[in-house]
């Protein structure tokens, strides 16, 4: 058994599950008049209501004393400080530095005082924003920059696509397009409508080795000189954010038109570097610091609230509650707001890359649950796609409610008509329908006899189905970054919990590795080298389909 499974604390946890299982949430409520005032908590422009969880005082009581024994509050505290807590890499854990602002007091990581240097790369981004969107920096020919395309994967590509996205009415500068995927019709596709004098290519990436964004890079520059013809435009046509010099120049990218970012900033926490870079172009240097202060305003919450009252410690604890002690596999997270469309995505990195480990810091195999599996999408669309599962399927499926209070886009009753939605969606996965509700329902609505007692089963909801309510004022570029690094320290809460690294993410190599192998043995003149049955077999039968014939 782990130190962790093995703790009286844990077992407590344990036994205290299964005197709550013949509990119910409406239960609760009816017990509990004070329910909600007792399960809330709030941060700047937040408000949580953590009341429809399968939760106690006592549950919280002894899940807060579980992230004491866990020295949450001093793990917290070494992220601030720069300390070494990636302990795989050997690296500083520091993307709330990027977000501290100019008053900042210095803070030094291997003898370098890293705020200097942060302001520094502001300073940089701030002056050639200002160039493209003032039209002082112009193409090949002489026209102003109309698009930007941003060239990355991950962490380069989904934080930045997903707060333009979810800003749309702040979007004031140049067209910002995002391509990806190495699949050629995502490039091709985005290609199409640009005009390559009046188009810049931000080529994002941390370590600029990642296959898909180099090969992705070098297809845009061949797209880019057919037109342009000659090599000395790149330097007006591409720019590169990476930490890596010497590869951007290999490239072909001159350094001088390289914006840096440091190796203690883990891939899927850029976007609050110099990968923001393409946020900064389409909405501008200002909004991009209301960004940053946003998250600021709740990393200095995450810091100095205490634990009890804490939104990223609560949020994560009671995803932790339902992964250990309920064996939920998946967490939903159900943004009511069009904007937040591809934050899932964002946030589906954040955690699964981080919280997706199976070994602890000291290098043992856990024997309890990590990171679950996360997933969800924008409502209401998914009230009439996959919400069926999540009222009569049979898994338990936490679920975040995130919900601005106020539209950006107001549209007659519209805003009034989604809350009411998503409020809906939370009381009916909590309260469920019993059997006998379900009956004086269809009594009323005239159904009787066999035909009545065949569809009863089919329309009760069983109910006691958990969900925290996110509510913030607006989905502005302020209270995005807020929820943004809310997320961000979830994860970090339930890394420390569970006592793995969540900076590192050694699980993706090996199918690049692989990868890296089995694309030349695709070629016509390509020879096989030893695979399974199943692999060996489809780079066959591929051969055979495309060439006709099947080699080495
Ligand atoms: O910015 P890079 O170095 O191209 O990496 C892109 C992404 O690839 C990963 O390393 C995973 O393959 C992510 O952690 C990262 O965000």
């Amino acid at each position: 058994m782990s130190a962790l499974t093995n703790s009286s604390l844990w077992q407590t946890l344990k036994k205290h599950r299964e005197t709550l299982a013949s509990l119910t949430l409406r239960q609760l409520f009816s017990e509990d008049p004070a329910r909600f005032d007792r399960f809330n908590a709030s941060a700047g422009p937040f408000f949580l209501d953590y009341s429809k969880n399968l939760m106690t005082t006592e549950t919280l009581d002894l899940l807060l004393n579980l992230a004491q024994q866990a020295n949450l509050p001093q793990t917290i505290q070494k992220m601030f400080a720069g300390d070494l807590i990636n302990r795989t890499e050997h690296r500083a854990v520091l993307h709330v530095a990027l977000r501290a602002g100019r008053d900042a007091p210095p803070l030094k990581v291997q003898g370098q005082d890293i705020r200097a240097e942060v302001q520094q790369v502001l300073k940089r981004m701030e002056t050639f924003v200002h160039q493209i969107r003032s039209g002082e920096w112009r193409g090949y020919d002489g026209r102003v920059i109309t698009d930007v395309v941003n060239i990355g994967i991950g962490g380069s590509d989904l934080g930045p696509a997903s707060v333009m996205t979810a800003l749309p009415a702040d979007c004031t500068g140049p067209r910002v397009h995002y391509v990806s995927n190495v699949d050629g019709a995502h490039l091709t596709y985005t290609l199409k409508s640009l005009n390559p004098a009046q188009t810049l290519f931000v080529v994002a990436s941390k370590t600029f080795t990642t296959q898909e964004t180099l090969l992705n890079a070098h297809s845009a520059r061949s797209w880019f000189l057919d037109a342009a013809q000659q090599e000395q435009y790149i330097a007006q046509h591409f720019v590169a954010i990476s930490t890596n010099e010497v590869e951007v120049s290999r490239f072909g990218i001159d350094p001088q038109h390289m914006f840096g970012f440091w190796d203690w900033v883990g891939g899927r926490y850029s976007l609050w570097s110099a990968i923001g870079l393409s946020i900064a172009l389409g909405i501008g240097m200002d909004k991009f610091n209301e960004l940053l202060a946003g998250a600021h305003e709740m990393d200095e919450h995450f810091r100095t609230a205490p634990l009890s009252r804490n939104l990223p410690v609560l949020m994560g604890l009671i995803g932790l509650w339902y992964i250990n002690f309920f064996d939920a596999q998946t967490h939903a997270i159900l943004p009511y707001d069009q904007g937040l469309e591809r934050f899932v995505a964002h946030i589906q990195q954040v955690s699964m890359e981080s919280t997706g480990k199976s070994v602890t810091l000291d290098g043992e195999t856990v024997d309890y649950a990590t990171g679950a599996v996360v997933w969800g999408g924008a409502g209401t669309n998914g009230q009439h796609a996959y919400y069926q599962l999540l009222h009569q399927g049979t898994h338990l499926i936490p679920a975040d409610f995130l919900l601005p209070m106020r539209s950006r886009v107001p549209l007659g009753t519209h805003h009034r008509v989604l809350t009411a939605n998503v409020l809906a969606q939370s009381e009916a996965l909590m309260r469920g329908k019993t059997k006998e509700e379900a009956r004086q329902e269809l009594l009323a609505q005239g159904m009787s006899g066999e035909a009545l007692e065949n569809l009863l089963p089919h329309k009760v909801f069983p109910g006691n189905r958990p969900s925290n309510t996110l509510l913030f004022e607006e989905l502005t570029a302020h209270t995005l970054g807020g929820l943004l690094a809310l997320y961000e320290h979830r994860t970090f809460v339930q890394g420390t919990l569970w006592n793995i690294n969540a900076f590192d993410q050694w699980g993706v190599e090996l199918g690049k590795q692989l990868a890296r192998s089995i694309e030349p043995e695709l070629s016509e003149q390509g020879m096989t080298s030893v695979h399974d049955g199943s692999t060996g077999g489809l780079i066959h039968h591929i051969r055979d389909t495309l060439f006709g014939l099947s080699r080495g």
